[in-house]
């Protein structure tokens, strides 16, 4: 995989990366929010752009990805680009795991989907997700001035997003000393870069360092299996369609709680680097601090509905530190639809 980072990346070095891979025919796709900068783009591929399509959507629904790809087909594409967040270059993916086509990812949030190898898609109410290799941008051209845009609310959940993968990177099974790095220093540089970016959105040093934690913390999660955290997100998100980094942020401080006693050393990595005694509790401060709502209660979700989402959470089968059980799924839910100061069990 190709990286390019630079300001203005994403009009002035898209095409160049295209033709590096011998593409002539891109499909650019987007969300209706971000059809301007995904214009953009196409404009900038010249008669290398084949078309633009506009209908992304979180967590991918199959009908999307369906039409998404007679798109492609349609406009006799020989490659996609995606510009935009995680919803955009998810059906990006959608496109390539179904064609084969090379993926460019112009990213524009912090959900770190550009570097990592997962697809997710959503069908009747249930989100899956698979790892292939057809579905890893070939090139990720990261430009920080596409996300001076990004509303400060969705800034700092999108980070928090990216910081959830670091976490779970460091008590994966099959995390590394290589994997223990980037992800602790992916959550320095994200932690540190949210407040500054909060204070002034505009500031580009503190876009580029967040840009750069969601590089990190996306390349981890491209590495390692997800556990407990990541699979109750694509339940809450899949099955009762709360907003994805909005149910990442309000989950991760009682997940990391509720795995800490079994791993120890990960619980460790991210206190230093978020420089703080407590990782649960210091989570659950900097995202709170920084206005991002902080129970499942405020995102939608009904009491009624925490049985069935641990349920279905428990009922999976994934790696995890700590033994998954329907009662302590049940308990974290509860302590997150609250949303006071994570405690330990
Ligand atoms: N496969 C993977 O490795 C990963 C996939 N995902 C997937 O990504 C999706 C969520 O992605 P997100 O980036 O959180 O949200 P998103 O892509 O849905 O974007 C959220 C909103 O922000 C707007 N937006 C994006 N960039 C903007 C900018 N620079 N300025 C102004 N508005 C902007 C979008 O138009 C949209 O309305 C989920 O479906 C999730 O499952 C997330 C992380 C990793
Ligand atoms: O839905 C996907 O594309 C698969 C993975 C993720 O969404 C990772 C995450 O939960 O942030």
């Amino acid at each position: 995989m190709r990286v390019v980072f630079r300001p203005g990346a994403a009009t002035t070095a898209t095409a160049g990366e295209a033709q590096r891979l011998g593409l002539r025919r891109l499909l650019v796709v987007s969300g209706t929010h971000g059809a301007d900068s995904a214009q953009a783009v196409a404009d900038s591929l010249g008669p290398a752009c084949a078309g633009l399509h506009t209908g992304a959507r979180m967590h991918v629904p199959v009908e999307v990805a369906a039409r998404a790809v007679e798109v492609a087909r349609a406009a006799d594409a020989d490659g996609c680009v995606a510009v935009g967040g995680g919803s955009a270059i998810g059906l990006g993916k959608a496109i390539a795991l179904r064609t084969g086509l090379p993926l460019i990812a112009v990213p524009s949030t912090y959900s770190g989907s550009e570097a990592t190898p997962v697809w997710g898609l959503t069908e009747h109410g249930a989100k899956r997700t698979g790892r292939d290799p057809s579905v890893l941008p070939r090139s990720i051209v990261y430009d920080p001035e596409l996300t001076l845009s990004l509303p400060v609310p969705l800034s700092v959940t999108s980070g928090v997003n990216a910081i959830a993968h670091a976490v779970e990177a460091l008590y994966a099974p099959d995390t590394s000393p290589l994997i223990a790095l980037t992800a602790e220093e992916g959550v320095r540089a994200m932690a540190g870069a949210l407040p500054q970016l909060a204070d002034d959105p505009r500031n580009l040093g503190a876009r580029s360092r967040a840009l750069c934690g969601a590089w990190l913390c996306g390349s981890c999660l491209g590495a390692t299996t997800m556990g407990l955290h990541h699979k109750l997100c694509h339940v809450l998100g899949g099955t009762f369609g709360l907003p994805h980094a909005e149910t990442h942020t309000v989950v991760l401080p009682y997940a990391l709680a509720y795995n800490a006693p079994a791993a120890p050393e990960a619980a460790a990595a991210v206190a230093r680097a978020l420089d703080a005694p407590d990782a649960p509790t210091a989570l659950w401060r900097l995202a709170g601090d920084l206005g991002a709502p902080r129970s499942l209660a405020e995102l939608g979700l009904k009491e009624a509905d925490l049985a069935v989402a641990a349920e279905q959470a428990a009922g999976q089968a994934y790696p995890n530190p700590r033994e998954v059980t329907a009662d302590g799924v049940l308990a974290l839910l509860r302590a997150a639809f609250e949303g006071a100061a994570p405690e330990r069990s």
